[in-house]
């Protein structure tokens, strides 16, 4: 019961409609006692040979007239109640969504994206059935219930019904005991159901590099793993499931022989007619789909309970970067101070950044270079407020970052990921993403900035071919640019480019790089690189290696320095030199 306590708040929203809808309900369950009456009645006349057309008349046109109020009144309940159900599973999505917007990527680092949409299709369907079929189950089983038992007992016979009552707590413990177990297992049928989720999500994302390594075999076997395990553990809750039916029928049929037994000892003694006996025995008829209902309301509880646990448990995870209560509303532009002395990922051990300093002044621009996994995104991930907790200050003009509200921030930098994603939509909705009425002429100038506009028209729909997963396959240089046309076309106070031209020829990047320092003169940008090239004209160049900065300066500066950066230029002029089929003497 308690469910229905924790989705009191939405019950209370629509009150209007579960209250229309239950007093609809309760007047069906009413009208259900009025045909076994007029059957005993009937059958009393026939033997008593009372029976005239006339009466026979007036007790079918009774019935008539019953069955198509039950039938109005059945329409408006389910209308009220499973119509309102709905509005709850909308209103838990949104608030899913809502939330899962909010959050940091730290969050879905922890997270599978299976198991977030299992919550979002599988758990609020659970729920939503508690308050539909919940709601029903148990409402129709205490008014239908009760009204039965009462009109045994008033209109017939309250010994009689006593007696028929004798197996129900039977009922009510196996009920309970029947529906802990499904509790439990449909917890582990939930947990399969998210693996699978899982499973099937990555594979599709995955299938190019699957088929590339010839896995479809290895990967076909480990879904069907998966998919037999869903099933095994959704057999072991449709064996307990089974179970309430048949034992609900047989404490059923054995109140049937105790009151068929005991009804004819009453008739034998006078104390009832055969019509009673009759009319009694509809009812305990009746008691079977309010018995029903209340096993199977353990059933819809347990699975709304369990979802809607799990569903709270996410809803309460805290938005770990949230804005101050006094968070400035203005976009941050000007200096950019990084000062940061220690900085760890969320669980992990080892510093992915320690003593990283710099300052760049309005309009400059830096270029970070340095091995793999040396720590370059990590200093973009902290700019962008993406972690916290870090010892250390980083300063965008007068304020640190997190003084600002969060979507300022985000608003004042174009940021390109490495891993640059585009939408299944066209290239124009693609580049004018942030705002998707802007005009084709600042669409095709950012395009051009971006050197991608030639590309475009060569598509075999210019600007509305479409891309993404459902659209034409580009070339990871073509995506790249697109990516930085999307970020150009906020006019970003920053710039960031992360590995962004990685996949263009050394000839196409600096004309990117040319046009962009061209239009972008008072901004500032942010480059990071393995090709020295991109950021050779950089205002200040830092080098990392593992963590920390080792070698800082301007390119001449850094040179003359003949340290890493050095190195790293001399290999790569010696690299290019080899590709241009140049020899070394
Ligand atoms: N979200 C994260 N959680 C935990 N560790 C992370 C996370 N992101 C990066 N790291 C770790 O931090 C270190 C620095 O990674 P980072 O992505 O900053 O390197 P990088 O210099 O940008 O490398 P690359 O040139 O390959 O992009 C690596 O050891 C990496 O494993």
């Amino acid at each position: 019961m308690k469910v229905f306590l924790k989705l009191g708040w939405f019950f209370k929203e629509r009150k209007k409609e579960y209250l229309f809808g239950l007093t609809m309900l309760a007047l069906v369950a009413i009208l259900n006692l009025i045909p076994p009456k007029v059957i005993g009645y009937v059958i009393d006349e026939i033997g008593s040979r009372e029976l005239t057309s006339g009466s026979l008349a007036k007790w079918v046109g009774l019935i008539i007239v019953v069955a198509i109020l039950a039938y109005i009144l059945r329409y408006y309940w389910r209308l009220m109640i499973f119509g309102s159900s709905n509005y709850l599973a909308k209103n838990l999505r949104e608030k899913l969504f809502r939330h899962f917007s909010k959050m940091s990527p730290s969050f879905y680092q922890q997270r599978r994206v299976g198991d977030l949409m299992a919550h979002a299709t599988n758990d609020i369907s659970a729920v939503q059935q508690t308050a539909g079929g919940g709601v029903l189950t148990l409402f129709d089983s205490v008014t239908t219930g009760g009204f039965v038992i009462l009109a045994m007992a008033i209109t017939i016979d309250w010994r009689l019904t006593l007696i028929a009552l004798i197996p129900m707590p039977l009922m009510a413990i196996s009920t309970s005991y029947y529906g802990k177990l499904l509790h439990l297992k449909f917890r582990d049928a939930q947990a399969a159901f998210s693996d699978l989720n899982d499973k099937t999500q990555e594979s599709i994302s995955g299938i190019k590099v699957i088929k590339t390594f010839g896995q479809q075999r290895e990967d076909t076997e480990d879904f069907t793993r998966l998919s037999n395990d869903v099933v095994e553990k959704n057999m072991k809750v449709a064996k307990i499931d089974s179970l309430f039916d048949p034992t609900i029928s047989l404490i059923i049929g054995f109140s049937f022989m105790l009151s068929l037994g005991f009804g004819a000892k009453f008739i034998h003694e006078g104390i009832m007619s055969i019509g009673d006996l009759v009319a009694f025995n509809t009812y305990l008829g009746l008691l079977v789909w309010p018995m029903l209902a209340f096993g199977m309301l353990f059933n819809i509880m347990e699975r709304g309970s369990a979802s809607y646990d799990r569903i709270e448990q996410l809803l309460s995870v805290p938005v770990e970067i949230d804005d101050k209560e006094q968070a400035i509303d203005v976009k941050p532009n000007g200096d950019i101070v990084f000062s940061v002395n220690d900085f760890k990922f969320p669980g992990e051990e080892a510093s992915a950044l320690y003593n990283v300093h710099f300052e760049l002044k309005q309009g400059q621009t830096l270029g970070i270079v340095g091995k793999t996994g040396s720590g370059k995104t990590s200093i973009l991930k902290l700019l962008l407020r993406e972690f916290e907790g870090f010892d250390g200050i980083i300063k965008f003009g007068n304020y640190s970052i997190d003084e600002y509200k969060k979507i300022k921030l985000r608003e004042a930098i174009g940021y390109v990921p490495q891993d640059h994603f585009l939408f299944s939509a066209s290239v124009y909705e693609n580049i004018a993403f942030i705002n998707p009425k802007t005009d084709k002429e600042t669409v095709e100038r950012v395009a051009k900035l971006a050197h991608i506009h030639d590309d475009i028209l060569r598509f075999s729909d210019g600007y509305d071919t479409v891309v993404g997963e459902r659209g034409v396959s580009l070339s990871g240089g073509q995506k790249q640019r697109i990516s930085i046309a999307r970020a150009l076309m906020m006019q970003p106070e920053l710039l960031i480019l992360d590995d962004s031209l990685s996949a263009v020829d050394a000839k196409t990047e600096e004309s990117i790089l040319k046009s962009l320092k061209e239009a972008r003169e008072d901004s500032t940008t942010i480059i990071t690189s393995h090709r020295l090239s991109a950021i050779e004209h950089a205002h200040l160049i830092i080098v990392m290696h593992e963590g920390t900065i080792v070698e800082k300066g301007t390119h001449d500066e850094l040179m003359e320095l003949q340290g890493r950066y050095y190195e790293m230029y001399q290999l790569q002029q010696l690299e290019q030199l080899v590709e241009k089929g140049g020899g070394v003497s």
